[in-house]
């Protein structure tokens, strides 16, 4: 009975849908969180970029680098700040301690998120399924108020458990469960997702920015990523053309949205380069990112400010703040 009443509860919100921005971790020059530029930040997301969902402690926001009482702190100022104008946050709350992740997942329901996800351990992994979804019920029953979704991102974590397989009989063991937030890919394992478990009415939400077209016809239902802070405005409109079947106009908007990926990657792009970008694009200063990575050079941030205005993602106006960061 408390189970049903439990998970009624979960889903009393509507599903996670349309794009979802991983946030980035605003820090300062000496490298401390910044708190004081979020509330710019969520305005910047709802009014330039029309992403009214964020993904926060992610891989974008760093936050397996972050300490348990920044993870905690930063989570509160998302929410937040994020009231009456996002439709949903959802913290990531995944750590390789099994009770770390409680208390972030406990915390997240306390401070009223709307969800959360976790990624699979990968210090000491799970060797199969049932290794998984034990760890990952054990988080999910700590906020048995709040839906939950399995972050799967196998170049990272270095678990490679198909979701598909994952999801086979997961209801039972996690009633909370809602989704998945699937980074990789592997269109055949994200296909089976949707083609198996889709009458239950998951979040299928795509985490590969350069690739979300090809997962759309697949029936992805959302989408979390990086480039969402800077390039949520051109993937909405994707989505809009892939709305009224218009595919030729959505995949021109891809191919563009390719056309910077692909630049970037060949540059070397990664969280770093992701937090510069942001900088240049939103004018709000995201600072530098925490050791081991190190700043975006001085070179890659000039080349990709040329680049961001060949395709008009950049625009005049929007360097009139000009919060440029270099490499010291
Ligand atoms: C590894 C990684 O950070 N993946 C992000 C989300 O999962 C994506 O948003 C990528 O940053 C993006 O697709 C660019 O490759
Ligand atoms: C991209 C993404 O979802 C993350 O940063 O966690």
């Amino acid at each position: 009975m408390i189970f049903y009443l439990l998970s009624s509860m979960a889903s009393q919100k509507k599903n996670l849908q349309g794009l979802v921005a991983a946030t980035i971790t605003p820090m300062t020059e000496h490298g401390e969180i910044n708190l004081s530029v979020i509330g710019q930040y969520v305005d910047y997301l709802v009014g330039k970029q029309g992403v009214k969902n964020i993904f926060v402690n992610g891989t974008t926001g760093e936050g397996l680098s972050l300490s348990i009482s920044e993870r905690r702190l930063l989570a509160e100022e998302w929410v937040i700040k994020g009231r009456n104008k996002l439709d949903q946050v959802v913290i990531h709350v995944g750590a390789l301690s099994l009770k770390e992740s409680q208390q972030l997942a406990q915390h997240a329901a306390e401070i009223g998120a709307d969800g959360i996800a976790v990624i699979a351990p990968f210090f000491l992994k799970p060797r199969d399924k049932g290794d998984l979804i034990a760890f990952l019920r054990e988080v999910a029953a700590a906020a048995p108020a709040l839906p939950f979704y399995y972050y799967h991102i196998p170049a990272l974590t270095g678990v490679k458990i198909r979701v598909e397989e994952l999801l086979d009989g997961i209801q039972e063991q996690i009633p909370t469960f809602r989704g998945v937030k699937f980074s990789d890919t592997d269109l055949l394992d994200f296909g089976q997702c949707v083609d198996q478990y889709r009458q239950r009415q998951f979040a299928f939400l795509f985490g590969v920015d350069e690739q979300l077209l090809s997962a759309l016809v697949m029936g992805a239902t959302g989408a979390v990523g990086s480039t969402y802070n800077y390039l949520g405005q051109k993937t909405n409109q994707m989505l809009e053309a892939y709305e009224r079947k218009d595919l030729s106009s959505a995949l021109d908007h891809q191919f563009c949205i390719q056309r910077f990926i692909n630049f970037v990657v060949k540059l070397g792009f990664g969280v770093s380069q992701n937090k510069a970008i942001m900088t240049l694009v939103s004018g709000i200063p995201m600072g530098p990112p925490r050791l081991p990575l190190q700043r975006a050079s001085k070179e890659f941030i000039d080349k990709a400010e040329a680049k961001l205005k060949s395709l008009g993602f950049l625009s005049f106006r929007d360097l009139k703040d000009g919060n440029l960061e270099t490499s010291s």
